[in-house]
Formats: structure tokens, C-alpha cells, sequence
């Protein structure tokens, strides 16, 4: 039975750009609301975006695709998705990594190492590296790290990668993103080795995951995250339609690389995609990457997708003890009753990111020692 739904996915209005997220997924958001499908807007969208004038672009296009899809979108009510637990497979995964840690150790006496860099005091990256760290601590990878002012020059990152570039116990480095601004995020990146590339950002790694015969040494951890959540669910991926909704150098372009290995066709919905909502609703796999709260509406969803929604958005929340709480790009309580799986903000992708880091950290130091 369907039946027409309000959800409260429009206090995407109230969207919280917090810096991270500008960093990563720079605004503007890039998104126009699609025309509604069905009959006439009740509230014409034009007349609505006269209203919003004053706001910030990003706010005036979170609002707008709150009017665009409050007059569209019609749901089924009864019917309900499979919760994908990022939480639970991320536990799973960390599991089988420590497993295999004390295997590679009692073996041949090899305890991997990872190397984090951290520059600037940002809340969040901190919170991010000291996960990080407890992550390795409970695995037994045994993790570096180095704490730079927000001040510091790109000479000061690019000599300590290079040193461990050249530290035999370290077998991965990251730098934690964003950088601060005065550097140039290429130029370090580039600095660390491809066989240490933990985070898959080196341009090599990624020009490797583009090209047909080649491998990477690594695959990007978020994207990654994605791909064993699909395939650990028994999403089929073959021959399926996909669409990836962002480019980002670090999620949404490799996304729709790996979908593509994994022979899926693949779309990618981008800032200047006329009509995203007409494409996505043609894909059996959804990768949403964007950076925008609650985008992806009900209307947007084949019945029967599965849903994969990366971003983390913070929504002002007066009655959370943290003043906001966390949202996905996709409007969880409209896609829910219309796709076949998805996974929740928090509790889906974000676990799933520090888990891949552990993985590839592990699979470098395998390689590196030959450990099969
Ligand atoms: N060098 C890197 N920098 C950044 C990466 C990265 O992969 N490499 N990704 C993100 C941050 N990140 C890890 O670094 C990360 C983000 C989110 C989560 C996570 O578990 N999120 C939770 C919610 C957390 C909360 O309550 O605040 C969830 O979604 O359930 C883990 C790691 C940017 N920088």
C-alpha cells in the first residue's frame, strides 16, 4: 500500500556546516532539487528559493530540497529495509585482523606498524587519531604518532613521513585529513611511498584502481568500507546499476572505481547533474558521498536499492546532549520504507573506515615480509 509521507528530513535546513565537512566536501553544495514527478508543487520551488535569499548557499540548498521533496515524495509506509550494521561487520572485520596479527607475530615475529600525523588541533581529527590508535591497541598494531602545530610548515610533515617512509617497523603512514590551509594536501600526499599508502591517496594508487590489469597497493579505507559492507550483506553486484552521488578524490571517485571493477554500471551524480534524482532512481546500488544532510529523498529510491550513505552531517539538536546530532546524506526514515538495505548514520560507513585502515595496515606488512 502506498501512502504519502512527511518526514522531519527537512531540518536539513538547519544543516550544521562544520569545518571538516567543508574541507573534505567543499561547499557550495552542489545540488539543484530535482523538479517534483508528481503533480504540481504546492509550494513552487522558485518561490520558495526567493525566500531564502539571505541564507548561506548551502542552508538555501538544504531548504530547497526539503520543499522540493516534502510536495513529492510519496513512499511505501509498510514496507521496510535490512538494517546494514556497520558496526557490528566493523567489529567483525577488527576481529579478523587481530586474528591474523597474532598469526603473522608468532610466525615470524612481525608486529605491524602504522604511523599517523596529525597537524593542528582540530577536535575532530583528534578524536579521529585517538580511535585510530585505540583501534591499533587492541589489534596489536603498534602505532607512531606526531602531533604538529597548526602553524607548521609542509617541509616539517614531508620530513617526517620521510622518515618513515625509511622506518623498517613501520608498515603504513597517513596524514590526518584536512590539512590546514596553507598546505597543499597534493604535495604530501605524495610524499609518503606507495607500498606504506595506507589511506590509498597517493595518485599512483589511484590511477592504479582506475586502470583495467592493475592493482593498487591500497584501497582508499572509506570506499573500501563500502564495498565489504555490499558484499558482506549479499548485495549482488554484478551487472547491476550503480550511482555514485559525489566525486571526491577520497570517497566518491574511487567508489565508483571499485563499483566498476566489481562490474556494476556505474553513474556518477555530480553538482552540474541535471537531474539527479531521475538517475538515481534508476540504480539498484547507491553510494551517497556528498556532504549534504538528508539529499537523497524517499522519491530518489527504487524500491528494493540497497543504500550506502557515507556522509555525516551534524543537524542541530537542542535535545542531544551534544547540541547536534549526526545525520546521513540520505533521508534515512523516507529511504527505509522504500530500499532493500541501507545503512544508518552513525553505525554504517564510519566504523567501517577505521577498520579498512586496520586491514591495510595488516595486508602491508604481510606484503612487505612476503606472509602469506
Ligand atoms: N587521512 C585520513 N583523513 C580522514 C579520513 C581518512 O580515511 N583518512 N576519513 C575521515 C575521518 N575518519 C577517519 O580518519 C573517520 C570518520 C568517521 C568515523 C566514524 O566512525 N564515525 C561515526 C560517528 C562518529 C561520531 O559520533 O562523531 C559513525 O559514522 O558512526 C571514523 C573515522 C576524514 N579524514
Amino acid at each position: 500500500m502506498a501512502s504519502s509521507i512527511l518526514s522531519d528530513c527537512s531540518s536539513c535546513a538547519t544543516s550544521r556546516l562544520l569545518p571538516l565537512r567543508r574541507a573534505l566536501h567543499p561547499p557550495p553544495p552542489r545540488f539543484r532539487p530535482s523538479p517534483a514527478p508528481a503533480p504540481l508543487p504546492r509550494r513552487p520551488l522558485l518561490a520558495a528559493a526567493a525566500s531564502l535569499p539571505l541564507l548561506p548557499r548551502a542552508r538555501r540548498m538544504a531548504a530547497l530540497a526539503a520543499a522540493s521533496s516534502a510536495d513529492s515524495a510519496t513512499v511505501l509506509a509498510d514496507a521496510s529495509a535490512k538494517i546494514i550494521d556497520g558496526k557490528l561487520v566493523a567489529k567483525q572485520i577488527r576481529e579478523e585482523v587481530g586474528v591474523e596479527i597474532a598469526r603473522m607475530k608468532d610466525t615470524i615475529g612481525v608486529v605491524p606498524g602504522l604511523a599517523v600525523i596529525l597537524v593542528g588541533s582540530r577536535k575532530d581529527s583528534q578524536t579521529y587519531v585517538r580511535n585510530k590508535k585505540k583501534a591499533c591497541d587492541a589489534v596489536g598494531i603498534k602505532s607512531y604518532e606526531v602531533n604538529l602545530p597548526e602553524d607548521a610548515s609542509e617541509y616539517e610533515v614531508i620530513k617526517h613521513i620521510a622518515t618513515f617512509n625509511d622506518d623498517p617497523s613501520v608498515h603504513g603512514i597517513l596524514v590526518q585529513l584536512p590539512l590546514p590551509r596553507h598546505m597543499n594536501d597534493e604535495n604530501i600526499l605524495n610524499a609518503v611511498s606507495i607500498e606504506k599508502d595506507v589511506d590509498g591517496f597517493h595518485p599512483v594508487n589511484i590511477g592504479r584502481l582506475a586502470m583495467q590489469g592493475r592493482d593498487p597497493f591500497f584501497v582508499p579505507c572509506t570506499p573500501k568500507g563500502c564495498m565489504e559492507l555490499l558484499h558482506r550483506s549479499g548485495v549482488e553486484i554484478k551487472g547491476k546499476r550503480a550511482v555514485v552521488i559525489g566525486r571526491s578524490n577520497i570517497v566518491g571517485t574511487p567508489a565508483a572505481l571499485l563499483l566498476q571493477k566489481a562490474n556494476a554500471t556505474v553513474s556518477i551524480v555530480h553538482s552540474k547533474t541535471k537531474n539527479p534524482e531521475e538517475i538515481t532512481r534508476q540504480a539498484d546500488i547507491i553510494i551517497a558521498a556528498v556532504g549534504v544532510a538528508n539529499l537523497v529523498r524517499g522519491s530518489w529510491i527504487k524500491p528494493g536499492a540497497a543504500i550506502i550513505d557515507v556522509g555525516i552531517n551534524p543537524v542541530d539538536d537542542p535535545a542531544s546532549p551534544r547540541g547536534y546530532r549526526l545525520v546521513g546524506d540520505v533521508c534515512f526514515e523516507e529511504a527505509s520504507k522504500v530500499a532493500g538495505a541501507i545503512t544508518p548514520v552513525p553505525g554504517g560507513v564510519g566504523p567501517m573506515t577505521i577498520a579498512m585502515l586496520l586491514s591495510n595496515t595488516l595486508d602491508s606488512a604481510k606484503r612487505i615480509h612476503k606472509f602469506k
